[in-house]
């Protein structure tokens, strides 16, 4: 039973990433509405982490605004230009797929998405992410909260690494949802001070099959010093292997 339920809930993962109108009219109405997701038929609207919460900095607000502010002007001028679009954010993945909510609760039902399991607002990963209207480019806005110490006073390579992941996977799986990281190649430059909000920058290099070749980049928000760079494989993957373990 539960085989053909997950069946059922990636049928209905690639229909969303995959149709562009599709995705961009479901995407529209996350923003505009603000809501997270749009109602499911068992009329549960799970807790979008993306949203503005009181423990944003300035810059964190400001840019979010900026960039809130294309989204929402985009939704209001059909298909033409180019825009950012946010994305909502949930912690667990499935609650993006039609009836996720529901499955959610039948399937690992304690699972968590590693960078949303922490209750305190601000104590480890606060971000916001954004995906270009072409979905050639993602832009995520990410504050480092206390609990991501590596280094005295800066950000620890592995939480780096954890949002490098997140916003090149998120990004591969908006081409073609699901896909896997098969490898991570990173280069650290420059240390983050902890508290400190970057921008992280994503961008499809190619795509060669099954294969998603991203790129990525980690800099401070005035552009005037990069902290990290990183390569990405994805590798699409069929249902059966997310249940082979
Ligand atoms: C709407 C959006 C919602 C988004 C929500 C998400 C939020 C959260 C986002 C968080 C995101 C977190 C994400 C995570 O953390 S994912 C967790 C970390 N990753 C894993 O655990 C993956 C473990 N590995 C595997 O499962 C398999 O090896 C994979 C699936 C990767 C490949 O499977 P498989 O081995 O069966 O593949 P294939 O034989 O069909 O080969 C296919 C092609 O790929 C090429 N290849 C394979 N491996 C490599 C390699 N290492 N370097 C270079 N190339 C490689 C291969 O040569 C072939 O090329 P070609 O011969 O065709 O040219």
């Amino acid at each position: 039973m539960a085989r053909s339920a997950i069946g059922r809930l990636f049928a209905g993962l690639r229909c969303l990433p995959v149709g562009n109108t599709q995705l961009q009219t479901q995407c529209s109405r996350w923003s505009s509405e603000r809501t997270g997701v749009e109602a499911s038929m068992f009329s549960h609207k799970p807790r979008d982490f993306s949203l503005p919460n009181p423990s944003w900095g300035e810059e964190m607000k400001r840019l979010y605004k900026h960039y809130n502010l294309q989204s929402e002007e985009a939704a209001g001028q059909g298909e033409d230009g180019e825009w950012w679009t946010r994305l909502p954010s949930y912690n667990r993945s499935l609650k993006y797929a039609t009836g996720g909510v529901y499955l959610s609760k039948m399937i690992q039902s304690k699972a968590r998405l590693f960078t949303r399991n922490i209750r305190d607002p601000g104590a480890a990963f606060e971000y916001v992410l954004f995906f270009r209207n072409d979905k050639q480019r993602c832009l995520c806005i990410f504050q480092a909260g206390h609990l991501l110490e590596g280094p005295p006073g800066h950000v620890h390579g592995g939480a780096i690494a954890t949002m490098i992941d997140t916003v090149t996977g998120t990004h591969a799986s908006l081409l073609s949802a699901p896909v896997m990281t098969a490898n991570l190649n990173i280069n650290y430059r420059s240390p983050i001070p902890l508290g400190s909000t970057v921008l992280i920058e994503s961008t499809l290099d190619k795509e060669e099959g099954k294969k998603k070749f991203i790129s990525c980049k980690v800099s401070s928000t005035d552009g005037s010093k990069l902290h990290t760079e990183a390569t990405a494989l994805f590798v699409s993957i069929s249902v059966s292997h997310l249940l082979r373990g």
